[in-house]
């Protein structure tokens, strides 16, 4: 589904952005529907920068993307569109996700609306309501509470706002989620949760996952293959099961 072919990034560094710091090549990987690609490695190795790379939020330097086998290194504006709702994100911030001035419902409904059409209603339109599943079901669906629509972000605990930005993740109809550290900072009873309910998506829903994390043990627990960055920036993959 999401495939990369030899990709290779570094950062532009010094006074003047005139040599370039490596930070990983010739990595490729695969993600297919219903499972799980571990991403390990110390830190600063690059896990990050790869998932911006396999995002298209930045460029690789070199090598190719490919969704559904058709090349997207090179698409930008609105001919990315499908790609950005079909390719979602979650990381260890998901206050990121969320405008502190908007309650939750407006949130989602406008992240929605600017994954749609830019051009339509606004999100607190009526016609753009009538268009749109409501959020309700899908709260239910990840054990949350509707009442919580109507707050703001910092009226929400670490866990619910977890679970809200998979919700915002999941709205679009996604075919891959690229998680990165996106339980290392919840308690460990909510982390268990919220991997457990990840897993059912999956399920449910045939979801290609990247997974990023410094914790092994729930890699290994997630993963039906793993790939190992080094701090040269070099990447192998290791088949769990
Ligand atoms: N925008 C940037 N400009 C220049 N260098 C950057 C930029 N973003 C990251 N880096 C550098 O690139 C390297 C890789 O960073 P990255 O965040 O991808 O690593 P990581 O493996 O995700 O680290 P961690 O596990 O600590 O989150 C680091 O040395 C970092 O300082």
């Amino acid at each position: 589904m999401l495939e990369a072919r030899a990709l290779s990034k570094g950062y532009a560094t010094g006074l003047w952005r005139s040599s370039v710091t490596p930070v990983f090549s010739d990595v490729s990987l695969h993600l297919v529907p219903g499972k799980t690609l571990g991403l390990v490695g110390p830190s600063g190795c690059g896990k990050s920068t790869l998932a911006r790379v396999l995002l298209r939020l930045i460029p690789p330097d070199q090598g190719s993307l490919w969704f559904d086998g058709r090349e997207i290194t090179h698409l930008s504006g609105k001919s990315l569109l499908f790609f950005r709702r079909r390719v979602q994100f979650l990381s260890q911030h998901p206050h990121t996700f969320f405008n502190p001035a908007y309650t939750m419902r407006h949130s989602l409904l406008e992240a929605l609306r600017l994954l749609g059409d830019m051009q339509g209603d606004t999100s607190d339109s009526p016609t753009f309501r009538r268009q749109n599943p409501p959020l309700e079901p899908l709260l239910e669906h990840m054990k949350l509470r509707p009442t919580l629509l109507a707050r703001y972000p910092h009226q929400l605990s670490g866990g619910e706002l977890q679970r809200l930005a998979l919700c915002r993740a999941l709205l679009p109809q996604p075919q891959v989620l690229i998680l990165d550290e996106a339980t290392s900072m919840l308690d460990v009873s909510v982390q268990a949760q919220i991997l457990h309910l990840l897993k059912d998506l999956q399920v449910q829903r045939q979801l290609a996952y990247l997974f990023i994390s410094h914790d092994h043990e729930v890699v290994r627990w997630m993963s039906d293959e793993v790939l190992s960055m080094s701090s040269t920036g070099n990447a192998s993959s290791v088949v769990l099961r």
